[in-house]
């Protein structure tokens, strides 16, 4: 008998990846979710449901056990923790950095460096253990304007292509991580619903190494 499972997707960027990738393991949505107003969505596998939620808020819902399963990015399982979650699946979408970065061509400030992010944890992590004092600025977006406008010496975000940086006068610095989408399961319910979690596990494992094995096929 087939348990109830619920599995949390980041809502975003990062779901145009994780659709095709859910299809191609068998999942998919009833409805078209980009359309939809709900947050609940029933799936082509009868007890597996869908929500959409922030990225921010998946490793909650995981952790919790509200959801059996999350999708989310790397970069949010490092600022808010993966305590009580497997982390079994690198789903290989959604790649970027997390990376440091300040206006071009400034040396870092000596003393205290002004930092403005949004990932504070892993922020104050990273200078800590270099031994950089900093005072931590948290902003919820944009945060290539800060250094512009002298809110801040330097940010940690995302980086993908260095557009966003460079289209404002930026320049990465230091790598803190690499960044792509992971699958993640609550502890608890990997127990209690062990079949049920492992068949999805291992047909998201299946789609992401078919997807792999392609791209060397291709060459
Ligand atoms: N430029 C990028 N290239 C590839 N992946 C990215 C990029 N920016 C963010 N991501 C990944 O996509 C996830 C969601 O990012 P997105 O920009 O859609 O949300 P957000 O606007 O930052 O989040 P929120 O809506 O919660 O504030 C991030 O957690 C990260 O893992
Ligand atoms: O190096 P790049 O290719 O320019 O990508 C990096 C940008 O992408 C992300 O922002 P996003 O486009 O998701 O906008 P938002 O998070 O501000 O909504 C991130 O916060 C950077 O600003």
């Amino acid at each position: 008998m087939d348990q109830p499972i619920t599995i949390a997707l980041t809502k975003g960027r990062i779901l145009k990846e994780t659709l095709p990738l859910l299809a191609e393991a068998g999942i998919e949505p009833l409805e078209d979710i980009s359309s939809s107003r709900k947050l609940i969505f029933p799936t082509t596998m009868p007890h597996v449901q869908m929500v959409v939620i922030r990225g921010t808020d998946v490793p909650t819902y995981v952790k919790l056990g509200s959801a059996d399963l999350g999708i989310a990015g790397k970069d949010m399982l490092l600022e808010f923790g993966a305590e009580d979650m497997y982390e079994p699946l690198d789903l290989d979408i959604a790649r970027c950095k997390l990376m440091t970065a300040g206006r071009a061509g400034e040396a870092m400030p000596e003393g205290r460096v002004r930092v403005a992010t949004k990932f504070v944890n892993v922020a104050r992590r990273h200078f800590a253990e270099r031994g950089v004092q900093v005072e931590l600025i948290k902003l919820y977006g944009a945060m290539e304007l800060a250094p512009l406008m002298d809110l801040a010496d330097m940010i940690v975000d995302i980086v993908d292509t260095g557009n966003t940086l460079r289209a404002n006068g930026m320049e990465p610095r230091e790598l803190i991580a690499s960044v792509s989408s992971r699958l993640v399961v609550n502890k608890a319910a990997m127990k209690r619903k062990h079949s049920s979690i492992q068949e999805i596990v291992d047909k998201l494992s299946a789609a992401v190494l078919a997807r792999q094995g392609g791209e060397v096929a291709n060459g």
